[in-house]
């Protein structure tokens, strides 16, 4: 027996319902376009770093050279991990998932940081853990191939540093700046369910380092960042382009959701698939992945033919990751790698106009009852 007399009007999942104002970034569904401070993804891409856009998220523009210059040093600073850090993530079982390895090493960075919570040294934290973040995600990968840590290299910028730091060496130019694109692409979505997580941490006024601990336990479920690892292990499964559509009409008979397709708020495609996309088959080309990449557009085209569904952004992610040579589990720590950036800036811009975030659920159990001895 329920209490309720009539049915409240309930949004199951928040779906549709505006929680704040934001100015970080606009993901408009209407024109499939999406806007970090009012620039459009797209031009980002194509003319600036992950470390711009880093610097536009979190202070509102575009850095001047001076302060291009001024960002790049301080992350080459940050990027090395202390040995207490590095021994930690030696002891971690290899048998976790890589997401449950940086969950831990933000945890124990954000325990030995004895700085305040005020706005200026959450702004140096912030740096910190965009600048120590793949170092931890590079030692991770090397120790779970038996590999020992390869130290940072200051003479080389974030993606370069980052792919020898994972491989030992970088690789061709137009990878690199795949990688970069892609960094660029995950960094920020308004208020998808990892950002959210980290405001309403941020909103009890809990610290910084705890709110992207949370963000990060929201963005390993496979509805939400997970779903690029679940791309490629679906990929995998799929005997080439020809086998695409039996292999969907089977999944979608068993009712399983399909790993890298729809979109919470985008529902006439992901406004940064086609850039990402692009990367992809770039990057397929020089890798003679053509079968991979063929099996991936003819599951993409029976899944709009069965279900009018779009990819979204983990689509082209999980094949990208799996081509530039890194394990399928590492995929949704790189999504960290970016995202701290827009968390971070969620974060501030939480604190700066804060309000305890606490909905209401409408009550459908039992009634009033008589506890008895
Ligand atoms: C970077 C990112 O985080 S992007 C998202 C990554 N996540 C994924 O790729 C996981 C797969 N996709 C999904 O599970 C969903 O599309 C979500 C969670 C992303 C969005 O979900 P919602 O907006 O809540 O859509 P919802 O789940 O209501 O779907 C509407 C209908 O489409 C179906 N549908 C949506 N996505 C999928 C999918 N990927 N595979 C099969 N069916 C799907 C649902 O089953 C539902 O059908 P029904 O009306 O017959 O029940
Ligand atoms: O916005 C969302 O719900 C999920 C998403 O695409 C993202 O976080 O990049």
């Amino acid at each position: 027996m329920t209490v309720l007399d009539e049915e409240p009007e309930v949004h199951k999942g928040l779906a549709g319902v505006l929680a704040d104002t934001t100015s970080i970034s606009k993901v408009d569904a209407e024109t499939n376009s999406l806007l970090y401070r009012g620039y459009p993804v797209q031009d980002l891409c194509a003319h600036r770093t992950f470390l711009d856009v880093a610097h536009l998220l979190w202070s509102g523009d575009l850095p001047t050279p001076s302060e291009q210059q001024a960002l790049s040093e301080r992350e080459k600073a940050l990027r090395p991990i202390d040995r207490s850090l590095q021994t930690l993530l030696m002891q971690m079982p290899t048998t976790c998932h890589p997401m449950d390895t940086l969950r831990t090493a933000v945890s124990w960075l954000g325990s030995e940081d004895v700085q305040e919570d005020d706005p200026q040294a959450n702004a140096s934290k912030s740096l910190r853990l965009l600048a120590a973040l793949p170092t931890v995600v590079a030692i991770d990968q090397r120790r779970r191939r038996g590999l020992d840590p390869i130290a940072p290299d200051p003479s080389l910028d974030y993606s370069a540093n980052f792919f020898h730091m994972t491989f030992g060496s970088v690789p061709e130019p137009e990878v690199v700046r795949a990688f970069e694109v892609s960094m660029i692409l995950y960094a920020e979505h308004s208020f998808n369910a990892s950002t959210f997580t980290a405001r309403v941490v941020t909103s009890t006024l809990s610290d910084l380092y705890s709110a992207v601990v949370a963000g990060i336990g929201a963005l390993k479920g496979p509805l939400h960042g997970g779903a690029n690892e679940a791309v490629m292990h679906m990929l995998s499964e799929i005997d080439g382009p020809e086998e695409a559509e039996a292999w969907l009409s089977e999944a979608l008979a068993a009712k399983k959701k399909i790993m890298g397709f729809g979109h919470r708020v985008y529902k006439r495609g992901d406004s940064r698939v086609p850039t990402l996309q692009a990367s992809l088959e770039e990057v397929a080309a020089l890798r003679g992945a053509d079968d991979l990449l063929a099996t991936h557009a003819a599951l993409a085209a029976a899944m709009f033919r069965e279900k009018g569904l779009h990819p979204n952004l983990d689509y082209p992610a999980g094949p990208l990751y799996h081509l530039m040579g890194f394990d399928i589990p590492m995929f949704t720590p790189l999504f960290v790698m970016s995202r701290i950036t827009g968390w971070t800036a969620h974060i501030s811009e939480q604190l700066a106009a804060n309000s305890l975030i606490r909905p209401l659920a409408a009550y459908q159990g039992t009634g009033w009852r008589q506890v008895t001895a």
